[in-house]
């Protein structure tokens, strides 16, 4: 199989040492030093993120606000605790109200959606009654982050339940529909009394009292004649954060029907909360893909292809696969597309996402989690972007479900960020989560639906509702209304309410408070805008080749992502912008290794080669020819010849340096091909036959190439003579050439020439930079195994092709061989057994003894002018060559015969293929 085109180019700086494929995050942690969990983190960090256990020190009393729609209790604090505040309220019950905000699964998403409109906490279906509270005390304020925050605790005082006009007697503590926990510190301590509040009337009345209407973008509405509201105790709006502050929805406003019952006292931080559920819900809304609304403007850059955008934002966001990118340690994009977690969340300002990995393909073919995510290098690389600063950019897809409007492209940049949060929390394993804010949200972004104005902004609610943990001591902002919970995955409390109980994953809804609070930088602007500058050639020789220079266009007219598809410069597909700089070329002059200066002499040799391979040399022409023979099966040899060039051949008229400084101003039409949804990774040009892996047609007459192509055809062909020791009336000479142009780091995986109906010898002349190659035989005819799939079933089995005595396991396959042949079984049987013999071979490999891995044979060094010849008409069928330069720019131009046959007659070319020119003799170097 031809795997030739699997490489992609990293266009990054050398010392990236990121994989190319996946989302693995690309440096090691040099940054952070030992054992992470046990570091302190920066104390004016601790009001930015949460990170477990880091042991920052907030030192306010901390309260929490905490209730889950259908969680049951009020924790009151301990009598001695002071101050201490009482803000309890009543309602009576719906029990006809739908049930909370809650996400459910909906089959046409894949996905949580939105949940309930009608969402307010979950009620019993028991008969309500009204419970009397003991009056608030005082309602202390405290100042965190230069805002106004309320401390609530509550007071032990005994509860009363008796409703007026209700003849149902006092509920006992179990009979609560729903609850506030208000939690001091000491949560161990504790004592839990419930209640029944009605959220739904209590934001009724907290709309109709407490809310300041010239708060922009708030709608409250009138209070109707029948509310009381004037006899709501005064609170002034303004000393508080909480409803005054909230825009909140119109749909949420409650209905103005309801009574209000003068004796319950209003506590601010409770009015929060019933609107912070509908706030919540209405933030979390998730709407498919098919209805989302239009965005009100366009992305600064867009992609139709992953390749076309990595590379074109390589150094930011070089991940071919994965959702993530980091670089040093240090997290640098997110790619956000699918479904992503149930609770994956983003808004005009705000992203909540997993962090990437853990998952496994389902049953069903879908993604799944398999296992705890664990703090490794991801969760350390976004800690590291939280404490350096480091803005992060986000990338969305049209597949995102997440995002509030329609994706006008495949991928579409949305912005840049701040990494605030990072967290671990549990569903059926643990899952780490990051949360993201927009670096500058001082203008909506362009994914904002248009026509709509933001629900809430950041900062509005005020800061997060923050607890410490009563077993190990951590800190952290309550995530969810549920109630406060650890996350310090190591703590025995993790993941728990205060009650112990390990709150429902289905049921979580976000607290407003901590997705919207604002989170200061030193410096908030964006480091780089999306459109990278262009390109100008360098009047440096050689920097036009550097893998860096080369990476993508992100058009400055349209925003089109493009990959440099041309060796010319960089074109837009979309608007047809164009940039195309002369490029400074590398004179043959700067070919020369100084560590290996190549003289008049014969050159030595760079090569390996293992040690039963039959090796022979030959000095003439001024090339050192080096002969590998070996067998390429039981029963046929093949061979690669090494010609090592001089300086006198590289010096020659029309010879490799001149032919090297031609072909880099006048070698027109070389292309990375685009094939299934990647690029080649060198740019290739091919003349004469066509070669049947490029579509046919792409084939250009030899009437038409450049000097040195012809030249170096002609020079193939007597090489191949001169090796070969054949005439050239019996020569099958070549009447293809595929040149390929490797530019920094660009190179060609292993693959075979092995395309049917081509000649037994294939010749390479390399120009430039110098080359590894290297042969190996194909990894299933050495070890003996393949992958099959028989009746549907994946399996491993014994390949019975002849092994090599080299070989592992040579004598035991002879053996099963010989077995198989003789055996008279089915094709169910003998698959069986071929499935068994390959396991026995696997369990005869020593321990960490690859199975499926091949270390090459030989290994050439090419240098400028060096030709390589293989030969043998199964060389290509059970062996395998791959190439990679290690300089700048190297051009290999390599000649196949493509025999009469090979093509259909469609596939013919429409000109003529035959070389009109002078034979090359060599006599000019002959010596
Ligand atoms: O780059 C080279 O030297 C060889 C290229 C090659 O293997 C090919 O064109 O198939």
């Amino acid at each position: 199989m031809d795997s030739r085109h699997d490489s992609f180019v990293n266009f990054e700086d050398k010392d990236d040492a990121s994989p190319r494929y996946t989302g693995v995050p690309s440096s090691p942690l040099s940054s952070i030093p030992g054992d992470f969990e046990s570091q302190s983190m920066p104390q004016y960090m601790g009001d930015l993120f949460m990170l477990e256990n880091s042991m920052e020190e907030i030192g306010s009393p901390v309260t929490s606000v905490s209730d889950n729609a259908v969680a049951d209790t009020v924790h009151v604090a301990p009598a001695e605790m002071a101050p201490v505040d009482v803000h309890i309220y009543v309602r009576r019950s719906d029990r006809k109200r739908k049930r909370p905000a809650r996400y459910s699964q909906d089959p046409d998403l894949g996905t949580i959606t939105e949940p309930e409109v009608d969402k307010v906490p979950e009620v019993s279906e028991r008969p309500t009654k009204q419970r009397k509270v003991s009056q608030p005390k005082t309602v202390r304020e405290t100042r965190s982050r230069g805002k106004q925050t309320l401390d609530v605790a509550i007071s032990p005082e005994p509860v009363t339940t008796a409703q007026p006009g209700s003849d149902e007697s006092p509920a006992s503590s179990n009979e609560v529909e729903e609850s506030m926990s208000l939690v001091e510190n000491q949560s161990k301590k504790s004592k839990i009394v419930k209640i029944k509040v009605d959220a739904e009337r209590l934001g009724q009345i907290l709309h109709s009292s407490t809310m300041d209407t010239s708060v922009p973008g708030l709608s409250v509405p009138e209070p109707s004649a029948s509310e009381p509201s004037s006899s709501l105790p005064a609170t002034p709006a303004s000393s508080i954060p909480g409803p005054s502050a909230l825009a909140l929805p119109q749909e949420h406003t409650p209905p103005s029907s309801l009574t209000f019952e003068p004796e319950v006292v209003l506590p601010e931080t409770q009015t929060t909360f019933n609107d912070l559920v509908a706030l919540s819900v209405d933030l979390t809304k998730k709407v498919s893909i098919k209805q989302k609304p239009n965005p009100r403007g366009q992305p600064e850059i867009w992609a139709d292809y992953r390749h076309h955008l990595c590379e074109s934002l390589s150094g930011l966001y070089a991940s071919w696969q994965g959702s993530y990118y980091g670089k040093n340690g240090v997290a640098k994009a997110f790619m956000l597309d699918g479904n992503g977690h149930a609770r994956d969340h983003l808004d005009e300002d705000v992203i909540i996402l997993r962090a990437s990995g853990s998952m496994a393909k389902d049953d069903d073919n879908s993604m799944k989690q398999r296992e705890d995510q664990e703090q490794k290098h991801q969760y350390h690389a976004m800690v590291n972007a939280i404490n350096q600063q480091s803005p992060i950019a986000v990338i969305c897809g049209d597949k995102n479900i997440q995002v509030q409007s329609k994706m006008p492209h495949k991928y579409n940049s949305l912005d840049w960020y701040k990494a605030t949060h990072v967290w671990t929390e549990k569903d059926r394993y643990k899952v780490i989560k990051y949360r993201l804010e927009r670096l500058d949200p001082s203008t909506p972004g362009w994914w904002v639906p248009e026509n709509t104005e933001p629900i809430v902004r950041l900062g509005a609610l005020g800061p997060p509702v923050r607890d410490c943990c009563g077993s190990c001591g951590n800190q952290y902002d309550q995530l969810y209304l549920c109630g406060w919970l650890c996350l310090n995955s190591k703590c025995d409390k993790f993941w728990r309410l205060s009650d112990d109980s390990i709150p429902d994953a289905t049921q979580l809804l976000y607290d407003p408070r901590f997705l919207k609070q604002k989170t200061p930088w030193a410096n908030e602007e964006a480091p780089l805008t999306f459109r990278f500058p262009l390109y100008f050639a360098s009047a440096i020789a050689g920097e036009d080749y550097k893998v860096e220079n080369l990476r993508g266009l992100t058009c400055p007219v349209c925003g089109k992502c493009n990959a440099r598809v041309k060796w010319e410069g960089w074109e837009c597909t979309h608007c047809g912008f164009e940039h195309k700089p002369v490029m400074n070329l590398l004179p043959a002059a700067s070919i020369q290794n100084q560590n290996h200066p190549v003289t008049t002499a014969y050159p030595s040799s760079h090569d390996s080669a293992s040690p039963h391979i039959k090796v022979s040399v030959n000095f003439s022409h001024n090339y050192r020819w080096i002969t590998y023979k070996f067998k390429v099966s039981a029963t046929e040899e093949g061979e690669v010849v090494h010609g090592i060039a001089n300086q006198v051949v590289r010096e020659e008229q029309e010879g490799p340096n001149e032919m090297w400084e031609h072909l880099q101003g006048n070698c027109h039409g070389l292309v990375r091909r685009e094939l299934s949804n990647a690029l080649m990774n060198s740019f290739t040009i091919n003349y004469g036959m066509p070669y049947k892996f490029i579509a046919a047609g792409d084939s250009l007459p030899f009437t038409d190439a450049p000097w040195p192509v012809t030249e170096a055809v002609s020079r193939l062909n007597w090489a191949d003579r001169i090796t070969s020791g054949n005439a050239i009336e019996d020569q099958e000479k070549f009447n293809e050439l595929y040149l390929v142009a490797y530019l920094q780091d660009q190179s060609m995986n292993y693959h075979d020439d092995g395309e049917k109906g081509l000649g037994a010898t294939v010749a390479t002349l390399s120009l430039g930079a110098r080359a590894d190659m290297g042969f190996k035989p194909k990894a299933p005819f050495y070890h003996g195994m393949r992958s099959a799939t028989h009746k549907g079933k994946k399996m491993t089995v014994m390949t019975m092709d002849e092994p090599l005595p080299e070989f592992p396991n040579y004598e035991l396959r002879k053996q099963f061989i010989e077995e198989i042949k003789n055996a008279d079984l089915s094709k169910d049987e003998e698959m069986a057994r071929l499935a068994e013999m390959a396991k026995e071979l696997q369990a005869s490999y020593p321990p960490k003894k690859s199975h499926t891995k091949v270390d090459d044979y030989i290994k050439l060094s090419l240098g400028h002018g060096d030709i390589c010849i293989m030969r043998g008409a199964h060389l290509q069928k059970w062996f395998e060559h791959g190439v990679s330069p290690k300089g700048l720019m190297r051009y290999a131009l390599t000649c196949r015969t493509v025999l009469p046959g090979h093509l259909k007659k469609s596939e013919l070319p429409d000109y003529d293929v035959d070389l009109v020119q002078n034979e090359y003799d060599g006599s000019r170097i002959a010596r």
